[in-house]
């Protein structure tokens, strides 16, 4: 039914979709897209509510056929192929464990659907709890375990009968936030041991820069970056992922020579980089928060200030626990957001208090688009 693709000598992805789209009526929740996942890789598709994640991750699953495209698992084709043969493991956000069952009968489950003997589904139900920290808990309902422990089953069911991918659709969204933390860190680990392809859903950006080799940041049915979290974060293609991986000074301005950017209240900005942006094009600049020193203008370390400097005045500033936030009105009216480490001195920064910013070229960058 399925064909391994001629790959040209070339090893195969794990996952590789070609084309792909989803359309309900009207409605398009996936637009054409490409993507490969490589082997043992932790790809999270992260995104907000309604950006088609989950389409997606059904897509690889089989529990829904696209309207077009193909989907290549391991080189073979498995665009029809249903999903009980794909070999894909699930774990979902409700756990979807059988109530009347005890935890053996439910992590059991997939290797009884496939028929093996009682000595190997005894071996391999017992090697999965383990992994899982939950031995002992064999005679347990569902219904007498915590949030935590059912996941921890939900994770027992899916690697028990070693699938080569696992799709996990945000297991951990029902959890409190201690747990999530610790949670997190288990599965990181048994991907590390099981060196599984993991394909994970969240809408929860601390959660996938946590745990993720590569991210898909999806917005309205398409991929807005795929990237590592270091990409995204510190080279974002555009404003809706600048914004969505963090806190962000967006800067609008023109490109007058190479590496530099004058504003329209007339501050010139020497930047990363004007690849790619002829002289005289319009573009948006980015620096984060945290890149932004300010030093007081009385202060007589004055002297130190970077590539790209303002004179301002602080117009706000938030203690928000661990981080500062300062919110400085530079001369020409801009407001710039500034995230400091606190200390007990925060608040030496009142209302009204002039001010120097400063951050280094290398912290200025030019959105692609
Ligand atoms: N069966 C369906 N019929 C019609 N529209 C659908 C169907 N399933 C999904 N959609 C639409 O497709 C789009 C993408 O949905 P999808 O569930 O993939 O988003 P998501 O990113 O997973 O969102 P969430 O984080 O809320 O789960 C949405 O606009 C949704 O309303």
């Amino acid at each position: 039914m399925h064909n391994a693709t001629d790959l040209g000598g070339q090893v195969a992805h794990a996952i590789a979709l070609k084309g792909i789209s989803k359309t309900y009526g009207p409605v398009t929740a996936l637009h054409p897209t490409d993507l490969s996942v490589e082997k043992g890789e932790f790809l999270t598709l992260l995104g907000p509510s309604g950006s088609g994640k989950t389409t997606l991750l059904n897509l690889i699953a089989g529990a829904t056929g696209p309207t077009t495209g193909t989907i290549l698992l391991d080189g073979c084709d498995i665009t029809r192929m249903p999903p009980r043969e794909r070999g894909i493991g699930m774990v979902f956000q409700n756990y979807a464990l059988m109530p009347h069952m005890n935890v053996f009968d439910n992590v059991a489950y997939p290797l009884r659907a496939r028929h093996q003997p009682a000595n190997t589904i005894r071996a391999k139900v017992t090697e999965a709890l383990d992994r899982v920290g939950l031995r002992g808990f064999e005679n347990r309902k569902p219904r007498q375990l915590s949030g935590g422990q059912q996941q921890r089953v939900g994770i027992a069911r899916c690697i028990v009968y070693s699938p080569t991918i696992i799709l996990m659709d945000e297991p951990l969204g029902a959890l409190d936030k201690n747990l999530r933390e610790q949670m997190q860190g288990e599965i990181k680990r048994l991907h590390k041991d099981l060196k599984t392809t993991v394909i994970y859903v969240t809408h929860d950006q601390e959660e996938a820069f946590n745990m993720s080799d590569r991210i898909c940041l999806m917005s309205t049915g398409q991929i807005a970056q795929l990237g590592t979290p270091d990409e995204l974060y510190f080279e974002p293609v555009n404003e809706f992922v600048a914004d969505f991986v963090g806190e962000s000074n967006l800067i609008e301005g023109k490109v007058t020579a190479a590496n530099t950017v004058m504003t329209s209240d007339g501050l010139t900005l020497v930047v990363c980089s004007t690849e790619g942006h002829a002289i005289g094009s319009l573009v948006k600049v980015l620096v984060r928060p945290e890149k932004i020193e300010m030093i007081g203008r009385s202060a007589p370390t004055v002297t130190s200030v970077r590539d790209n400097a303002c004179a301002g005045t602080v117009a706000q500033t938030s203690f928000v626990g661990g981080m500062t936030r300062i919110a400085v009105r530079c001369d020409g009216g801009r407001i710039l957001r500034i995230k400091t480490v606190s200390s007990r001195a925060s608040d030496c920064a009142p209302a009204g208090l002039p001010v120097t910013v400063s951050w280094a070229a290398s912290d200025t960058v030019v959105l692609k688009s």
